[in-house]
């Protein structure tokens, strides 16, 4: 996936806000990339263009070959279906078994609506089972979603991402409500999965230390703009950490100043 000049701006005029400032980065297939930056630097913004459910407001970028600058909304969801993405808040249906919502990611591909498990075909739901095991749940499966832990229900999510059968993963801030052992099991599977599937992951995370331990790849926003983009492997914590550093230090990391009302 390539982005490209990518800038989006919210409002106009003197309240304008731009989100996204001419980023441009590249990813490489079966990569891990976690996107880092301060609360409002652009990372939800930015995953949301690449699963083509924001428009750019200028450049924009190659995404499973569809071009997000001109693509008509059909092939924008052509391409919602071959990205898998993980939420913050997991959004599992709480009174529905775990197998049922794994089942529910397979929904794109099917015709109609389904009301139960045994609604949707035998093949569905074993491939379900199949990626409940491959996170670990599969004794959990006739359990209600809502019995599970925090971190379990993660799991589950990722699992009902991949019975789309995805080429990517976006993960907004997927270990954002999870205490420090769960958040580590997230990441070593989402990086498990990349690695058995071939499967691109890009993944905006508060935590420094997840990314250095899990990530291939380290981009940084600030303001909306890249300001790093570098291997993960041996990389010094405090290259890292001014990405967080006060509005004030701006320069110490190269980066614009506050892109409000820039638009
Ligand atoms: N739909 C919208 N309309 C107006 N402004 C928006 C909209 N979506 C995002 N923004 C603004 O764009 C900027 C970037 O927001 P975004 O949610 O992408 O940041 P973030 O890095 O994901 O933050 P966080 O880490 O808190 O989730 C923020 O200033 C936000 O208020």
């Amino acid at each position: 996936m390539r982005v490209d000049s990518l800038t989006k701006r919210f409002g106009r005029g003197d309240t304008a806000l731009t989100a996204l400032d001419d980023v441009s980065f590249e990813v490489r297939r079966g990569e891990v990339v976690a996107l880092l930056g301060l609360s409002g630097s652009g990372k939800s913004t930015l995953l949301r263009h690449l699963d083509g459910l924001q428009a750019p407001t200028s450049g924009g970028g190659t995404v499973l070959g569809t071009d997000l600058a001109t693509a008509v909304p059909a092939e924008l969801r052509a391409l919602r279906r071959r990205i898998g993405f993980v939420f913050q808040q997991f959004h599992l249906v709480g009174r529905l078994t775990v197998l049922e919502n794994v089942c529910t990611g397979a929904l794109g591909s099917l015709r109609g609506p389904r009301l139960g498990l045994f609604s949707y075909p035998r093949a569905v739901r074993e491939a379900a089972l199949g990626r409940l095991e491959r996170v670990g749940l599969a004794d959990w499966a006739f359990q209600r979603a809502d019995t599970l832990s925090g971190g379990q229900q993660q799991r589950v999510a990722v699992a009902r991402a991949l019975m789309q059968e995805p080429s990517i993963l976006l993960a907004d801030e997927p270990v954002a409500s999870l205490d420090p052992e769960s958040s580590g099991q997230i990441m070593r599977l989402l990086k498990e999965v990349a690695e058995q599937g071939r499967l691109t992951v890009l993944c905006s995370l508060h935590q420094v230390d997840l990314a250095l331990s899990w990530a291939d790849r380290i981009v940084g926003l600030r303001h909306g703009r890249v300001v790093l983009d570098i291997p993960a492997r041996g990389i010094d914590r405090a290259t890292v950490m001014r990405l967080y550093a006060s509005v004030g230090a701006d320069a110490a990391v190269g980066a614009p100043g506050p892109a409000a009302g820039a638009g």
